[in-house]
């Protein structure tokens, strides 16, 4: 109840907000976690994840990102999205891992109940969406990138990218493997699932987990210029396109998302893999010390 109040409050003073800077022509709205600028080509806007210090996807930062896109969905004007990072080398940690240790299954409801809505929102918009992936993306952070109509990441040998759960001892939801699966395809993804692969970028691209390298400093010049491209399609026959490939993935989720909720709340909640995020958290820890 006090996260709908919350949302209803947030969407009511960004879209204040967002209507005054459009008068003065600034374009630009931001949440405390997502900065929204529309410079730039015509209708496109630019969505950057800063949530430092590894833009880890906490309910917080998940409502924020949520609202963001729906105020997008709603200004007609808005025809493409570039997704990407304000953390240096950073694009998303993925799932805030602390939002998923220590904490009452209720909390785990609530929050599973969000990254659906975030998921479901990302892959099936409207709006044509290209990730601009300058850093490290794991998991959760894979799957916003895959939920992108097109992937331009940098080509960095320090960054990786992929759905690693299982080397957390958690298992990735089906709805993230039915995305993984349309993307890389079956065998590429049993395999990379199971051993809970992080592709370096030569390996990503190699197996299409995403669709270009280019040097860092052109990641976000490459993702304007493929946006270019894509805004000049129509929007009507693109947008049944995508809807004739993505709709069936994501009614497979929409069909059983109280259950779903129920899964990962039995599933999270059980010792021995709360035990399992415990070693992996401690794990990050000791990488610093
Ligand atoms: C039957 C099945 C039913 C249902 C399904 C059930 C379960 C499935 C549920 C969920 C799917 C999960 C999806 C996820 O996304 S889980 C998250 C996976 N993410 C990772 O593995 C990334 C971990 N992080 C890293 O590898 C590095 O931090 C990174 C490469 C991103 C950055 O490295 P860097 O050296 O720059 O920073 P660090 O010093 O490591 O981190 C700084 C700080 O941030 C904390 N941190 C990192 N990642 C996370 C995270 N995902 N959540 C929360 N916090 C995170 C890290 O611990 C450091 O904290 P501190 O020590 O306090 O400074």
């Amino acid at each position: 109840m006090a996260l709908a109040a919350a949302r209803r409050l947030l969407l009511h003073a960004g879209s204040r907000l967002g209507r005054r800077e459009a008068v003065d022509g600034a374009r630009r709205f931001a949440n405390k976690r997502v900065l929204v600028e529309t410079e730039g080509p015509a209708g496109v806007a630019v969505m950057k994840l800063r949530n430092p210090p590894v833009n880890s996807l906490s309910l917080e930062c998940l409502t924020e990102f949520t609202i963001s896109l729906e105020k997008l969905e709603n200004d007609k004007s808005i025809r493409g999205v570039i997704l990407t990072s304000e953390c240096p080398g950073i694009f998303s940690a993925g799932l805030d891992l602390l939002e998923m240790y220590g904490r009452n299954p209720a909390h785990y409801a609530e929050y599973w109940k969000n990254v659906q809505e975030l998921w479901l929102r990302l892959y099936t918009s409207n709006m044509i969406l290209v990730s601009a992936i300058n850093g490290a993306s794991p998991a959760g952070g894979c799957l916003l990138a895959l939920c992108c109509d097109y992937r331009v990441m940098a080509d960095n040998p320090k960054y990786t990218i992929g759905l690693n759960e299982s080397l957390l001892g958690i298992v990735a939801p089906f709805w993230f493997k039915d995305m993984y699966v349309n993307t890389i395809g079956h065998r590429e993804a049993e395999r990379a699932l199971q051993l809970g692969t992080l592709f370096p970028p030569a390996e990503a691209l190699k197996v299409g987990v995403v669709d270009e390298l280019v040097p860092e400093d052109k990641v976000h010049s490459k993702a304007r210029s493929v946006m270019a491209k894509w805004l000049a399609i129509p929007d009507h026959s693109r947008q049944l396109t995508k809807n004739m490939m993505r709709k069936a993935t994501a009614d497979n989720l929409i069909k059983q998302r109280e259950a779903d909720i129920q899964n990962f709340t039995s599933f999270i909640s059980k010792d021995s893999i709360q035990k399992s995020l415990h070693m992996y958290l401690e794990k990050l820890k000791q990488k610093k010390g």
